[in-house]
C-alpha cells in the first residue's frame, strides 16, 4: 500500500484575485508537521461501537454544552468578531456586498449575530440560506446557544418538512430551496430586510435561481420604495469575479485570518483504491493519534459509506487504539441519524464520521482533528434528448478540497490527509460546473413560474442549454402544471403541484390519485420513491438477500414489490430487528415513513380523501403513469432478441436488481421510475402496463409518441 505522504505545507491561499476593502487580521503561524509513515498493517484489539445511537430527535441535549461564559469568549476569538465593527459599518453602507472569508473565520454564525445586536434588521427578519437542511439546523441550534436563546424563538430554522420559527424570529436559517418557495407566495421576499446567501460556491439550482430572485425582489422593492432590501453574498471559495459582475460590481470585502490552522498532506503516489486508501488512512491515524480526535471521511454516497463502515467495523475488532464509534452522514439519511454526528460520544471514544459532500461546507462538527479526503465527489448529469441520468465519480474541484480540509481546524488545529497527490491537486479546476447546466429543471422552472418570473428571461449567473429549458417546459405542459410552453402561466393544478416539495411528476401522481381512490398507496410509493434503496444486499451475503426479497416480490413489477416492503415494514413491531432479518435498510424505510407523514399532511391541506385501492393495483399503476407517462418502453422483437425502446428513442434493458428481470414472457409495455447510463442505458424501478393505458391517461402524449415512433 503506498500511502505516503509529503508535507505540502499549509492553505489559506486561495488567490482570489480582487483585494479591496480588506480587512486584516494576523492569522495564527501555521506549524508544518512531518508525517512520512507506512500505512501500518492493523493487529492487535480495539472496540467498535458502529452507530449505536438511538433514533433521537433534534434536541439540543445532543451537543456539546458549553457556558454562556465560554460561548462567548470562544466568539471573541473569531476572525469576523474580531473585525465586526468596521464589519457592521460595511454593511450599514452598502446594500448589496460579496463577502469572502476563510473557512471557519465566523460568517455563518457571527454575522446574522452581530446584524441583530445592531438591530441593522429594522423590523425586518434576517434571512441566512443554506445548500443543505443539515447545516441549517445545527447552525441555527449554536447560534441560538451562543444568544443564550431557544431554537424557535428569535433565532429559527425552516428546512424541507419543517418549520422551526415564530414571528419573534429575527434571524432565520433556511435552505435556499425553502426561501425559493417561500419567493412562490411571495416573490419580493417583503418579510426578510437582509438576505444572506451563504456558500455561494455551491452553485446548487436553488442558489442560482435564488441569486435572481433576490436580485428581481431587491430592483423592485428599491422603485416601488417599498422597505429596502440588504443583500451579502457569502463563501470561503466562490469565483468572484462572476459573481461581482453578476451583482452590478457591488463591494467585495475580504476578511484574513482563521481561527485555527490546518495542515495538508497529500498522498505521494496516486491510489487506485481510495476506499482501500481510506481504509488504511483511517487506521494508520487511529493507532498514533489520542482518542479525543475525531475523524472525518469524505466518500461519495450511501452504498460507499455502508461498505467503508462495514470494513472499519470488521478491522477494528483486531486494531490498535481507542473504542471507535462509526457514523455516517448522507443526504438520504433520517434528519434525526444525521444529527448523531454531533452527539457526544463517551471519554476516551473516537469517533469516525463517513459523510458525503453534505458535510463539505458550513458545517462544524466539534472534535474533528483529521479530514480523510479521497478527493472524489458523485455527480448527477442528465441528457435532456434521453432523459437518461448518468451517475458519475468524478474528481472533486480545488474548493471542495478547500471547503472539506475546512472542517478541521474549527475548534483546534486540524490536519487534513489528501488521498491524492499535489499534482492531481494542482491539475483540478478550481470551481466545479454549476449544478443547473447539468440537471433537469422542471422542479425549479414550476418553483419560478410559481414566483411570477418569465423563465426565459431570467436572469442567471450560467444559462443552462436551451433544450432543457425547452424539455423541462414541455414536460410541465404535458404533465398540466402550465398552460403553454412558451409563455407560460400555472394552472390551477400546476399550483397545488408547486406546493409539495417534490419532482413534480411525483406531485401530479397524488394528485392525480384521488380519481384511481388509491392516495393511500400513492403517498406511500411516492415517499418510497423519494428515498433510497430499500434493499441491503452485501456482497458478503447476497445469496440469503436475494432469498429475503422472494417474499415481497411482485409480478406487476418494482413498484409494487416496493409498496409490499413499506406495508410490511409499517406493520412490523420490531422494525430494527425486521429488516436486519430482511436485508431490508432500516435508516431509508424510516425516512420514508417521515416523508409520507408530511406529503399526507399537504394533501389534508388539500382536502383530499385518502382512500385505498387495495389489490387493486391496475388502478395504481394507472396513477403512476398519470406522472410518469414519458417514462415508458415499448418491446421491439420477440423472444431472446427482444429489446425495449424508450419514448426518446433510447435501447434500454431491464436492470439485474428489478423484479421483472427475471419474468417470461417479457411484457409488451414498461413503466419506469429513472433512466439509469452506466456502460449501457437501464431502467430502473420497473413495472409492466398496458400499451393502451398510455392512451387513456395521456391521449396528447401517446398521440405525439406514436407520431415520431
Ligand atoms: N456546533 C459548533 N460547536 C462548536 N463550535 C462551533 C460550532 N459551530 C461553530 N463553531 C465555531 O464557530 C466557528 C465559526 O463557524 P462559522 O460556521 O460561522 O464559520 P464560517 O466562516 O461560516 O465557515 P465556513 O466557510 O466553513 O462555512 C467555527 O470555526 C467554530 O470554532
Amino acid at each position: 500500500m503506498d500511502s505516503k505522504y509529503a508535507c505540502m505545507g499549509v492553505n489559506n491561499s486561495k488567490g482570489n484575485g480582487l483585494k479591496r476593502n480588506q480587512i486584516m487580521i494576523d492569522s495564527i503561524k501555521v506549524k508544518k508537521i512531518k508525517l512520512n509513515n507506512e500505512i501500518a498493517s492493523v493487529a492487535h484489539t480495539s472496540k467498535v461501537e458502529a452507530n449505536g445511537c438511538n433514533n433521537t430527535h433534534v434536541n439540543d441535549n445532543m451537543f456539546d454544552k458549553e457556558s454562556p461564559q465560554d460561548l462567548l469568549e470562544a466568539r471573541r476569538q473569531l476572525p469576523v468578531y474580531m473585525v465586526k465593527k468596521r464589519l457592521l459599518e460595511e454593511i450599514k453602507k452598502n446594500n448589496t456586498m460579496i463577502l469572502i472569508g476563510e473557512t471557519g473565520s465566523g460568517k455563518t454564525t457571527q454575522i446574522p449575530q452581530l446584524i441583530h445586536e445592531q438591530r441593522i434588521e429594522g423590523a425586518g427578519t434576517i434571512a441566512i440560506t443554506q445548500p443543505r437542511r443539515v447545516a441549517a439546523i445545527t447552525i441555527a441550534l449554536r447560534v441560538a446557544a451562543e444568544m443564550n436563546t431557544e431554537v424557535g424563538s428569535i433565532v429559527g430554522y425552516s428546512v424541507r418538512f419543517e418549520d422551526v420559527t415564530s414571528p419573534r424570529t429575527k434571524v432565520k436559517y433556511l435552505t435556499d430551496g425553502m426561501l425559493l418557495r417561500e419567493a412562490t407566495l411571495d416573490p419580493l421576499l417583503k418579510k426578510y430586510s437582509i438576505i444572506i446567501l451563504d456558500e455561494a460556491h455551491e452553485r446548487t439550482v436553488s442558489t442560482d435561481v435564488l441569486f435572481g430572485i433576490v436580485k428581481l425582489a431587491q430592483k423592485e422593492r428599491n422603485e416601488e420604495k417599498m422597505n429596502p432590501l440588504k443583500l451579502i453574498i457569502m463563501s470561503a471559495t466562490m469565483d468572484v469575479d462572476a459573481f461581482r459582475k453578476y451583482f452590478n460590481n457591488c463591494p467585495v470585502i475580504y476578511l484574513e485570518g482563521r481561527t485555527y490552522p490546518v495542515t495538508i498532506y497529500h498522498s505521494k503516489m496516486k491510489q487506485d483504491d481510495y476506499q482501500y486508501a481510506a481504509v488504511c488512512t483511517i487506521f494508520q491515524l487511529h493507532a498514533t493519534t489520542p482518542a479525543n480526535h475525531d475523524f472525518l471521511v469524505f466518500l461519495t454516497g450511501q452504498e460507499e459509506i455502508e461498505t467503508v463502515m462495514y470494513n472499519i467495523k470488521q478491522i477494528a475488532k483486531e486494531a490498535t487504539g481507542p473504542p471507535i464509534r462509526v457514523c455516517p452522514l448522507y443526504a438520504g439519511l433520517p434528519a434525526a441519524k444525521q444529527l448523531q454526528v454531533w452527539r457526544v460520544v463517551p471519554p476516551g471514544t473516537r469517533k469516525i464520521i463517513l459523510a458525503t459532500n453534505i458535510a463539505e461546507a458550513s458545517v462544524t462538527i466539534p472534535r474533528i482533528k483529521c479530514v480523510i479526503d479521497t478527493g472524489v465527489v458523485k455527480e448527477r448529469t442528465w441528457c435532456g434528448s434521453t432523459g437518461a441520468e448518468r451517475l458519475m465519480v468524478r474528481p472533486c474541484s480545488q474548493a471542495a478540497g478547500w471547503q472539506r480540509a475546512g472542517r478541521a481546524g474549527r475548534t483546534a488545529p486540524g490536519l487534513a490527509y489528501r488521498l491524492y497527490t499535489a499534482a492531481d491537486f494542482k491539475a483540478r479546476h478550481y470551481h466545479h460546473t454549476p449544478e443547473i447546466v447539468r440537471c433537469p429543471l422542471a422542479s425549479t422552472l414550476l418553483l419560478l413560474i410559481a414566483a411570477g418570473a418569465e423563465p426565459t428571461t431570467f436572469p442567471l449567473i450560467d444559462a443552462p442549454p436551451p433544450d432543457t429549458v425547452k424539455a423541462s417546459l414541455l414536460l410541465l405542459k404535458e404533465l398540466g402544471a402550465i398552460d403553454n410552453d412558451t409563455n407560460p402561466k400555472l394552472t390551477v393544478l400546476g399550483k397545488k403541484m408547486s406546493m409539495f416539495p417534490i419532482d413534480p411528476k411525483y406531485s401530479k401522481i397524488l394528485l392525480s390519485a384521488t380519481e384511481y381512490s388509491c392516495l393511500d398507496e400513492a403517498l406511500s410509493l411516492v415517499a418510497v420513491l423519494s428515498s433510497q434503496n430499500l434493499f441491503h444486499t452485501p456482497v458478503y451475503k447476497r445469496a440469503e438477500a436475494l432469498t429475503a426479497k422472494q417474499k415481497f416480490l411482485s409480478p406487476l413489477g418494482d413498484h409494487i414489490t416496493l409498496l409490499n416492503v413499506f406495508k410490511a415494514f409499517c406493520k412490523a413491531p420490531l422494525k430494527k430487528q425486521w429488516c436486519r432479518e430482511n436485508y431490508l435498510n432500516h435508516k431509508n424505510l424510516t425516512y420514508a415513513c417521515e416523508v409520507r407523514q408530511q406529503l399526507l399532511a399537504i394533501c389534508q391541506k388539500l382536502n383530499m380523501n385518502v382512500s385505498s385501492c387495495g389489490q387493486a393495483y391496475e388502478q395504481l399503476l394507472k396513477c403512476l403513469l398519470c406522472g410518469l407517462f414519458t417514462n415508458c418502453a415499448w418491446l421491439r422483437g420477440v423472444g431472446a432478441g427482444g429489446r425495449y425502446v424508450t419514448a426518446g428513442g433510447t435501447a434500454a434493458g431491464l436492470h439485474p436488481s428489478g423484479s421483472l428481470h427475471t419474468v417470461r414472457p417479457l411484457p409488451p409495455a414498461l413503466l419506469y421510475t429513472e433512466l439509469l447510463q452506466t456502460n449501457r442505458c437501464y431502467m430502473l424501478t420497473v413495472s409492466a402496463i398496458q400499451p393502451q393505458w398510455l392512451h387513456q391517461v395521456a391521449p396528447e402524449y401517446a398521440r405525439r409518441c406514436r407520431a415520431n415512433r
